[in-house]
Formats: structure tokens, C-alpha cells, sequence
């Protein structure tokens, strides 16, 4: 490992200038840096064309990641090249393996560069809305730099309308910015869980730092120092920077507070918090100690007291260190090795920018179709908010059977707009057409708090169910746009809630009303 590379004044002076520059323009673009709230854009997850500097809209807009909108229309995946780590977090095991688990750090099988290479070409074959390559694991992309530069570096040279993208602890990082910027990686993920190192030392047992390990507070102030600097650094270089941070409830939830604003405070360009996965069968030592995760209600709470400070991100799947697909779908049983190194892969970018082209006609109707309907709701003051989940395959459509539905997307509805704020993932109700009672009632459980839930179908046994529950279950907007069809939805509530013909439910808002996080 090379050592901390000193930059001459000079250079950080114009580096800095170009941060300034990045973070000036942000700001003075409408949307951003706000509330961030409701329907309408802001930077980042939600962010529109109209909402971002150009160059900026350039890197985001086919990234499902980095914006919310292009998640609906366009697939990422992983290549796991890199299996080592530099250091150990209480939440990881990257020893348990299950193919039918998705999940960060599992994967099935591990990769050279020049497995990876025909894997990427493969995919982007078969898939071509498949936009982005992210190298995350199942250990460190940084800890393994050889291959994952390799990697990089063939794919750029095969198939370079790909956007590159890296996951790191970031105590490696600051050695490897310039090899960063060389192989064009614009996006980097960076896993920042504490800025106070007194709480990094009940999350970390240990680093590896400098050939040696070094354990409690000294290793978290060694690690939170690095992350802070690698992320400083490439902020200068202007590459967009998502930080993760895994909520876990007693320990840093709190604290990601003080997180999300030194972040910001550094360029980073989204803030994805996502909840702790733990359980005791995954041998890690926060599932064995009992360390719960948060619910879906207390993790939208800290996303909502964090949005005024910075773009959040609320689609993130925590997708498998070897995820293939759309966000939610994984389709990686389909490219195992074997299946690929039969394969007579041919890459053809003409064919691939064709398809896009024509998905970015869709997502552009799509676009039209929720600006029209919002603007019918001009004129219209009130506070009241709902949430609906929605059934859907991708598109930005509803078109997904309600007994189908591995997972629902839930939207808030207010008059500003229909606004993505999460997804609930539910057993498959539906096994082989029959409803099942106990997954029956883990759907409700799941979406609870929702007011309606939007189907392409459903049959009538859940439907009554459902109603019971005091969720309305919503067919008729089978293969519509959601973003439209919810506003139309919103609508038709609030003119019921002024006639007098529904009242509006408690359960509309609980969720927006809990927690202990809600900004003063
Ligand atoms: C598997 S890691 C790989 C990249 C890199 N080693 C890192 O930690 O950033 C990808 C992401 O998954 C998160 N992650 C790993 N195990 C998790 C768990 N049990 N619950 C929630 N997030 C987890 C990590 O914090 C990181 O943000
Ligand atoms: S840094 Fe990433 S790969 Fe390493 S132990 Fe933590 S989560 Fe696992
Ligand atoms: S884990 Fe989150 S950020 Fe990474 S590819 Fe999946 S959705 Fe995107």
C-alpha cells in the first residue's frame, strides 16, 4: 500500500476551488439543499433534470442509485472481485453465504477481473439498461485495490459507456484518489457510521492499520479520520460521493445527526442511511448479541430530520456484493460463471444505446405525466399527508399482482406531490395462486401505516382483508404510471375529506408523527 499521498499547495488551492465551485452551483439551483421535502425534487435521490447543474444531471441521471427517478428504469450490478478487509464491523459476516438472500456482503461466488469482465459484458448484453458496475465487496474494494483496479481498468477499455463505481470503508481511500479519477470511477460509496470515535470503538473491534491491528477508540479515530480526508479529497476532484451509514438503534442512531452535517460539510452529494440487518443465524456480533434494527418508522424519522441538511437516499436495496438487475429484482442466479463462460457474448453499444433511448422515451412520459397531473392539484392548502405502497416490476408502473409483490414502494402524498420515501419487503403472499393467512398478515404488518395500496390485481379474498385493515386496496390504476395515478389518488382523497365523505385517518400520518429524530 502506498503511503498518504501529499498534495503540492498550489493544486489543493485550485482543488478546493473546484469543490467550492460543485457546492456553490448545487445550491443556487432550485431544490436543493432545502427541505428536500415532498413532491418536490431535490438534489439527489429525487432529483429531476431541472433540479441539478448540468454536468451533475450528466453523471446522475441513469444512475439508479444516485437518483431515485432513473432507479425505476435503469439496472446496476456487482462484480465480487473483492473478497478481503482492512477492517471488522460488529455487522459483518462475510463468511455466511445464501444464494437466496439479498443482502449486503453475501454473494455466491467470487471472481478475478477477467471473470468480472465477461460477467459485465454478458449482462450488459442481455441487459441493456444495465448503466452502472459497482465493485462492493464482499470485503473491501479498497483492501483489494489490484483487482479491483484491474477490473476498472478492463471494462473501461471494453465497454466504456459503463459508469464505474467503487464501495469503501474509506481507510484505504485517501491512498487511492488518483488511481480513483485515472480510471474515470466518478461515483464513490464511502460507509461512515460515527464521527465520534467513542462510538466508532462499539461498532469496530478492530482496524488493520499500518501492518498492524489496533483496536478500541484509537481504531475509530484512526478510520474516522481517513473516511472524513478521502471524502474531502475526492469532493475536490469533483466525484460524486454517496456516504452510507447503518442505523443501529442505541448505538450511533442519534449520532448519524451529527454525521449527516459533517458530511455535508465536505461535499458528499447523497446520504443514504439504511437499517442494521441482524439476525442471530448470521453469526455477526450484533446478531448474536440481540442488537436490534431499526423499524421502517424510525428509520424514514432520521431520514426526514436529515433531509433539510442534505439529499437522503430512500430506494437503496442493500443489493448483494454480486446483485444483477433493477433495484429489487436480483436476477445474479442467472449469470453464474458456468452460465456465462458458455455464453456468446457479444457487445454491441449501438444496440445497447438504442434501448436506452428508448427508455429514456418512457421515463420521459412518465416525467410529463406526474408534472400534469400535479399541476391539477394547484390551489390546493392542506396538510394532510398519506402514504401508499405500490406494487410494481419496474417502469415507474404499477404492475405487479398483489400476490406477486416480493416487495411494495411507498410513496408520500401531499400537495406538493407524490414522493418515494421507502419499500418494504414482504414474503411472497402468493405461493403457486393460493393466499397464505401468516404472509397475508405480514403485508398488512409491512404497510400498516399506508392508507392504500396499488395493484395491477388482486383477488378477493386479500381485498376484504385488506379493507379490514383499513388499507384500500387500489386496482384501477392497473399498468398506469404511479406518480401520476397516486396524485389523481391524493385527489380524489382530499375532495372525499372536504365533502365529508371519508374522514382523514389517524393511520394516514402515524408514521410521519413518530419518532424522536423530527427536526426541531
Ligand atoms: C458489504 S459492504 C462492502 C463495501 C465496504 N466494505 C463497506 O463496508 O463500505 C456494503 C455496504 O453494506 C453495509 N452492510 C454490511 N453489512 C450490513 C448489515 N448487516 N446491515 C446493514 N448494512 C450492512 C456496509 O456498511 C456497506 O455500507
Ligand atoms: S468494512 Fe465492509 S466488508 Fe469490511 S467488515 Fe465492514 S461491512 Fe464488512
Ligand atoms: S446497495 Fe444501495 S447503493 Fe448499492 S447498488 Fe444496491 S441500491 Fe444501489
Amino acid at each position: 500500500m502506498e503511503g498518504l499521498i501529499e498534495q503540492p499547495e498550489a493544486e489543493t488551492a485550485e482543488a478546493t476551488t473546484a469543490m467550492d465551485d460543485i457546492m456553490q452551483k448545487m445550491a443556487e439551483h432550485k431544490g436543493c439543499g432545502t427541505s428536500g421535502g415532498s413532491g418536490k425534487a431535490s438534489c439527489g435521490s429525487g432529483a429531476g433534470e431541472t433540479d441539478l447543474p448540468p454536468e451533475i444531471w450528466e453523471k446522475v441521471k441513469n444512475h439508479p442509485c444516485y437518483s431515485e427517478e432513473a432507479h425505476h428504469h435503469y439496472a446496476r450490478m456487482h462484480v465480487a472481485v473483492a473478497p478481503a478487509c482492512n477492517i471488522q464491523c460488529n455487522y459483518c459476516n462475510r463468511k455466511y453465504d445464501c444464494a437466496n438472500e439479498s443482502r449486503p456482503g453475501v454473494v455466491s461466488e467470487r471472481l478475478t477481473p477477467e471473470q468480472a469482465t465477461k460477467k459485465v459484458l454478458a449482462v450488459a448484453s442481455t441487459i441493456p439498461q444495465m448503466t452502472v458496475l459497482g465493485i462492493a465487496g464482499p470485503g473491501d474494494a479498497l483492501a483489494n485495490p489490484a483487482k479491483t483496479f484491474k477490473t476498472f481498468e478492463m471494462i473501461m477499455e471494453t465497454a466504456p459507456d459503463i459508469k464505474l463505481c467503487l464501495s469503501t470503508n474509506g481507510l484505504a481511500l485517501p491512498d487511492y484518489v488518483d488511481e480513483i479519477a485515472k480510471y474515470n470511477v466518478d461515483h464513490v460509496t464511502i460507509t461512515i457510521n460515527m464521527v465520534d470515535p467513542e462510538v466508532g470503538a462499539k461498532i469496530y473491534p478492530w482496524i488493520f492499520w499500518e501492518h498492524k491491528r489496533v483496536t478500541g477508540v484509537e481504531a475509530s479515530r484512526i478510520l474516522s479520520e481517513r473516511q472524513l480526508k478521502g471524502l474531502e479529497m475526492l469532493s475536490e476532484r469533483g466525484i460524486l460521493c454517496k456516504v452510507n451509514s447503518v442505523m443501529i438503534p442505541g448505538i450511533n442512531d442519534e449520532h448519524l445527526v451529527e454525521v449527516n452535517k459533517a458530511v455535508k460539510s465536505r461535499g458528499a452529494f447523497l446520504h443514504n442511511i439504511m437499517p442494521l440487518i441482524s439476525a442471530p443465524e448470521h453469526g455477526t456480533v450484533f446478531g448474536l448479541n440481540g442488537q436490534r434494527g431499526p423499524s421502517a418508522q424510525e428509520l424514514k424519522a432520521l431520514q426526514d430530520a436529515c433531509e433539510g441538511e442534505m439529499n437522503m437516499m430512500r430506494h437503496c436495496r442493500q443489493c448483494r456484493a454480486d446483485a444483477v438487475g433493477l433495484l429489487g429484482e436480483d436476477r445474479s442466479a442467472e449469470f453464474t460463471t458456468e452460465k456465462i463462460m458458455e455464453m456468446d457474448v457479444q457487445y454491441d453499444l449501438s444496440s445497447r444505446q438504442a434501448y436506452q433511448a428508448k427508455v429514456e422515451e418512457e421515463r420521459q412520459a412518465t416525467v410529463s405525466a406526474k408534472k400534469e397531473e400535479l399541476e391539477s392539484l394547484a390551489g390546493e392548502f392542506t396538510d394532510i399527508k398519506i402514504l401508499v405502497a405500490v406494487a410494481t416490476k419496474g417502469g415507474g408502473r404499477i404492475n405487479e399482482h398483489f400476490g406477486h409483490a416480493k416487495e411494495f414502494q411507498v410513496y408520500e402524498l401531499s400537495t406538493e406531490g407524490a414522493k418515494f420515501v421507502g419499500h418494504r419487503r414482504v414474503d411472497l403472499y402468493c405461493q403457486g395462486g393460493y393466499g397464505e393467512e401468516d404472509a397475508l398478515e405480514t403485508v398488512i404488518r409491512a404497510i400498516q401505516d399506508c392508507t392504500a395500496v396499488f395493484v395491477s390485481k388482486i383477488g378477493g379474498c386479500p381485498k376484504n382483508d385488506l379493507i379490514k385493515a383499513g388499507i384500500d386496496p387500489v386496482d384501477q390504476y392497473a399498468l398506469e404510471f404511479i406518480e401520476k395515478s397516486a396524485i389523481a389518488y391524493f385527489k380524489d382523497y382530499l375532495a372525499k375529506v372536504k365533502s365529508g365523505e371519508i374522514e382523514h385517518s389517524e393511520r394516514a400520518d402515524a408514521t410521519i408523527r413518530q419518532g424522536a429524530y423530527i427536526a426541531a
